[in-house]
């Protein structure tokens, strides 16, 4: 079924030129793609419209196969290994796999296998089916039986060094166990997660606050190329052994595909218990139509069916074409579809603000799940507009009461694909999304070229308060001693702090709240606690504005901010005059133009805070808070300095003074701190055991200076 159409070039028709065009812009689009998914695990679109993609670019390079380049998706595997991690070169080439998505497909290709063999038209290879694991693959070299490096795939050529992270995973052996070991080998297969850990572990992200996966696949890649070890460790990952790279000698003297799986789980390895040799198409079949049946009972995410030709020799004599072997190919699943009727929209407001639709569905099985409820993705998902401006569906809009197709592909949370047009309701009504957040009543608003609309309720939305709160007493912003986000999630529940204003009264409401009593605090530390709190009465402008949890207001922003406006009251009075000016064609007012002209704040950022100013909501709340506290001016930045324009970058282990501190001191003083070292870099100042950036400040050439030498040059000796 068709889920998705564009008004793109029909193939037919397409003149070479026009074909080159195309071939262009598919290419930066999979090539978007593959760094969303390969290099950040944060997929943009479904896998089904990916592989749409791929094959248009397929079916064009067929027909013109002159204009087939070597930066072509078609001859490329995956992505280049994402920065940060160490490379390394596979001694064999990790490849993809070719696609078939018919049983004429798969025919065909074992036709092709016997043409090149030289076989007879009866004669035909034995092969291997097993199912298709949708997570990633991994390379392992073990020397002499001992694990010593583990790689992503990457590009196929350079793989990322993820050796400590799979050191963390119980189901790869640190040391072989087999009776025939060969000296050097390297051992592939398959990093996955399980469905219930998968859902388990997107339950506790949430909870924690941070964004949950689309799917087990991009919830393993994440967890595996993780930085920090004891991440990956706390992660239940699992691998499946299945295939191989250089191998020193086989372990047996006939090897084959079944009996390597054999050696591999010998060795210690779980192999995946389905796998079966074939001796016919027709039971290669049997087997993928079995296992796509158990599908959606299976207890991981599976893709489809690989059927390998089982003898060695013959795989090395098949090769490779560009991307995937000749021997080997993957028998796919279509995504598993099903229709319902769409009884209600409903909108979730996220912990940042975004307003999320989702489909509430008369429930419907599809593949074995039961499923009552579907992303809509956003608003113009609804209207029928994709993320390119393009129509969606044939422009087809979804409405309330309409037999909607949906589907689920690899991704677990399903997604409603298209509209049955023949069975709309006389009187359904395309559906209006909200201009205002369901949860606060703030306006929502939709900056340019943005999918989302967010309610801009930032300091008084229930929705958003947790995550608001914890930003206000977060380390750059109020910084409260004993007031944690802990803390802050925990009086929040109780409903003591609602918004900013409340943190300050809650020693004044203390005889009734009795904080005292709650486990954890005994009198000292909320003693502690409240002197912690009045000593942040007194507040930085800088601070306070960052506080805010203004979208796109960072502590650069809200620095450049504070040092223009110079103090609480010049700043309000500006924003006020533009919050009024506020129309939904734009802001004409003078005021308006000078935050425009502030140098570092363009027009995204602008619009922003004068949204936030012009939420009336926000403005009450903000007027409560300075009924607490005092808002110190910004301090002047000295333009007559040493080091007065000059950018600096700190490194190493500073003795004399925190960053933070030394960062300030420097911007005091109207210095620009930078995080890495370039041509532009006036001054490296290096601490104890300075690494990388040292070095490139030397080839560079650029001033290193010691601790006190800058603080000589600063005049603070
Ligand atoms: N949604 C997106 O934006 C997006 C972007 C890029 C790729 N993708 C998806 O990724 C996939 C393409 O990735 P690909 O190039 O890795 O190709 P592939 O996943 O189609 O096939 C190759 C891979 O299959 C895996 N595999 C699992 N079980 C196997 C087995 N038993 N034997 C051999 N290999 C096995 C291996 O990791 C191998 O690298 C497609 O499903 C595509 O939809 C999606
Ligand atoms: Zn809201």
């Amino acid at each position: 079924m068709a889920q998705k159409s564009k008004p793109v070039p029909d193939i037919t028709k397409l003149t070479k030129p026009k074909a080159k065009v195309e071939l262009m812009r598919l290419r930066l689009e999979i090539e978007r793609h593959d760094k969303a998914y390969y290099q950040d695990d944060a997929p943009l679109i479904s896998d089904a419209d990916y592989d749409a993609l791929r094959q248009r670019l397929e079916a064009i390079e067929a027909k013109f196969p002159e204009l087939v380049s070597g930066a072509s998706p078609s001859q490329k595997v995956g992505a280049a290994p994402a920065r940060g991690f160490a490379k390394v070169t596979h001694k064999v080439r990790m490849l993809s796999l070719g696609n078939a998505f018919s049983d004429e497909e798969v025919e065909e290709f074992l036709r092709r296998v016997q043409r090149f063999l030289n076989l007879g038209e009866h004669e035909l290879p034995a092969l291997v089916a097993e199912p298709k694991i949708d997570g990633l693959s991994l390379s392992l070299r073990y020397e002499r039986g001992e694990l010593v490096r583990a790689a992503t795939r990457g590009d196929g050529f350079v793989g990322e060094d993820v050796t400590a992270n799979v050191r963390t995973i119980a189901d790869i052996p640190h040391r072989l166990q087999a009776a025939s070991i060969p000296e050097a080998c390297e051992l592939r297969g398959e990093v996955y997660m399980l469905k219930s850990d998968f859902l388990e572990l997107n339950r506790k992200q949430e909870e924690a606050g941070e964004a949950p996966f689309a799917n087990p696949r991009n919830s393993a890649a994440g967890s595996l190329r993780q930085k920090d070890v004891s991440i990956t460790a706390s992660r239940p990952l699992r691998f499946f052994a299945y295939a191989w790279g250089e191998m020193s000698n086989y372990p047996m003297a006939e090897p084959t595909q079944h009996a390597m799986l054999g050696w591999l789980k010998e060795a210690g390895f779980v192999v995946n218990p389905e796998i079966e040799l074939c001796r016919t198409v027709a039971e290669a079949l049997a087997f993928y139509r079995r296992i796509g049946e158990q599908r959606a009972s299976l207890p991981y995410d599976i893709d489809g069916v690989v059927y390998k030709v089982d003898r060695l020799d013959y795989q090395s004599r098949l090769g490779f074409v560009s991307r995937s072997p000749r021997w080997a190919i993957a028998h796919k699943f279509a995504a598993e579809q099903a229709t319902t009727v769409l009884e209600k929209i409903e909108i979730q407001v996220g912990r940042t603000g975004a307003l999320t639709p989702v489909a509430r569905l008369r429930p419907v099985t599809v593949g074995g799940v039961v499923v009552q409820n579907a992303t809509l993705h956003n608003e113009d998902y609804i209207k029928g507009i994709g993320g390119d401006g393009q129509p969606l569906r044939e422009g087809r809009d979804i409405r309330v009461g309409d037999t909607v197709i949906i589907q689920r592909a690899g991704d677990v949370i399903p997604q409603v694909v298209d509209v049955v047009l023949d069975k709309r309701p006389d009187d359904a009504v395309p559906y209006s999304f909200p201009q205002q957040c369901p949860v606060c009543g703030s306006h929502a608003v939709r900056e340019e070229d943005e999918a989302v609309r967010r309610c801009t309720g930032a300091m008084i939305c229930p929705a958003q308060a947790v995550e608001r709160l914890k930003h206000f007493v977060s380390r750059l912003a109020f910084d409260i001693d004993g007031l944690g986000e802990k803390q802050i999630v925990l009086f929040h529940e109780r409903g003591w702090v609602e918004e900013p204003a409340d943190i300050f009264k809650l020693q004044q409401r203390n005889e009734t709240l009795q904080l005292e009593r709650l486990e954890g605090f005994g009198e000292t530390s909320v003693r502690n606690l409240f002197a912690a709190i009045d000593a942040r009465r007194k507040i930085e402008l800088h601070r306070l504005i960052f506080a805010l949890g203004i979208r796109h207001i960072g502590e650069g922003n809200a620095k450049l901010l504070a040092r223009h406006f110079g103090d609480l009251d010049s700043f309000l009075a500006t924003m006020r005059i533009a919050a009024a000016a506020q129309t939904a064609s734009g802001n004409a007012s003078e005021a308006y133009h000078e935050l425009l002209n502030i140098a570092g704040i363009g027009e995204i950022v602008a619009a922003a805070v004068v949204e936030f100013f012009a939420e009336s909501r926000n403005m009450r709340a903000l007027d409560e808070l300075l009924k607490e506290i005092e808002v110190l001016p910004a301090e002047q930045v000295k333009r007559d300095s040493a080091v007065a324009g000059k950018t600096v970058v700190f490194t190493g282990a500073l003795t004399k003074f925190t960053r933070d501190e030394a960062k300030a001191a420097a911007e005091r003083l109207g210095a620009k701190v930078a995080g890495s070292v370039s041509k532009k870099t006036d001054y490296v100042v290096a601490g104890e055991d300075a690494g990388s950036k040292l070095t490139k400040a030397r080839e560079l050439g650029v001033a290193v200076l010691s601790e006190d030498e800058w603080l000589a040059l600063i005049g603070n000796t």
